[in-house]
């Protein structure tokens, strides 16, 4: 996962995944704009596997991350530039997320959140088990994009594969199991990257599910 080299960035002229818009608007008689990132909804599943008594999570290589880290560092033009991986390791992108997938297919919510425990993570869970814990933006600056938030409890006997994500797709996935008297430190952890959604499922567990049953 970690074994990234030619990274390189150009301008994005078209995208399946996003589209930059202008919203036009007059707001108390005073003519406004605001540019926008039209991307998918999404959907985003906390797992807690029952057997073992761990959080299961994914763990991946996220470009953007990456991007903005290195940003951060160096101060160079956005795009038409090479980035220096020996200066700049893959660590810089490597994010502890929520199994979670974008809705970009005719399935609901529940059955993505359903397809992707079962690609990303290998738990193959029957449709019912999947909780809806709430749904939030995902951001509120340039894009407005849904994510629905859901729990659900997963056996070592639903395991049916290593997960790890479509490799027809691309996707380079590894399942983190972190036992359940340990994950609460995460959420203050800065030593890990991570969103906040990722953090808000913990907490909600915690205060829900782990204080229910102590
Ligand atoms: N921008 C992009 N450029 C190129 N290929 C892309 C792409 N976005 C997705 N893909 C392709 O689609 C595949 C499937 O992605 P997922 O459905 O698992 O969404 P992901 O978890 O990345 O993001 C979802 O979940 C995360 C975590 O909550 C949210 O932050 C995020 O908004 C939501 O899309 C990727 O492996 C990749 O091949
Ligand atoms: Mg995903």
């Amino acid at each position: 996962m970690e074994n990234i080299s030619n990274v390189f960035i150009t301008d994005c002229k078209e995208s399946h995944y996003l589209k930059p818009l202008r919203i036009h608007y007059t707001q108390n008689g005073k003519q406004k704009m605001w540019d926008v990132m039209k991307v998918h909804n999404s959907v985003a599943i906390l797992v807690y596997n029952i057997s073992r008594d761990v959080l299961v999570f994914v763990k991946q290589f996220r470009p953007a991350v990456y991007y903005c880290s290195v940003q951060k560092e160096e101060s160079q033009d956005d795009a038409n530039q090479t980035i220096d991986t020996s200066k700049f390791p893959a660590s810089h992108g490597i994010t502890y997320e929520l199994c979670a997938g974008i809705i970009d297919k005719d399935m609901s919510f529940q059955e993505t959140a359903q397809a992707e425990v079962l690609e990303e993570c290998g738990y193959k869970v029957p449709l019912e088990k999947f909780q809806r814990i709430t749904s939030f933006r995902a951001g509120v600056g340039t894009t407005g994009a849904l994510q629905e938030l859901y729990y659900v409890e997963v056996t070592d006997d639903q395991r049916v594969s290593k997960g790890g994500g479509i490799v027809e797709e691309g996707e380079l996935i590894d399942v983190v199991e972190v036992p359940v008297d340990q994950g609460k430190n995460l959420v203050m952890d800065e030593t890990i990257q991570k969103p906040a959604a990722f953090l808000f499922a913990l907490m909600w567990f915690y205060e829900n599910i782990r204080k229910a049953s102590q």
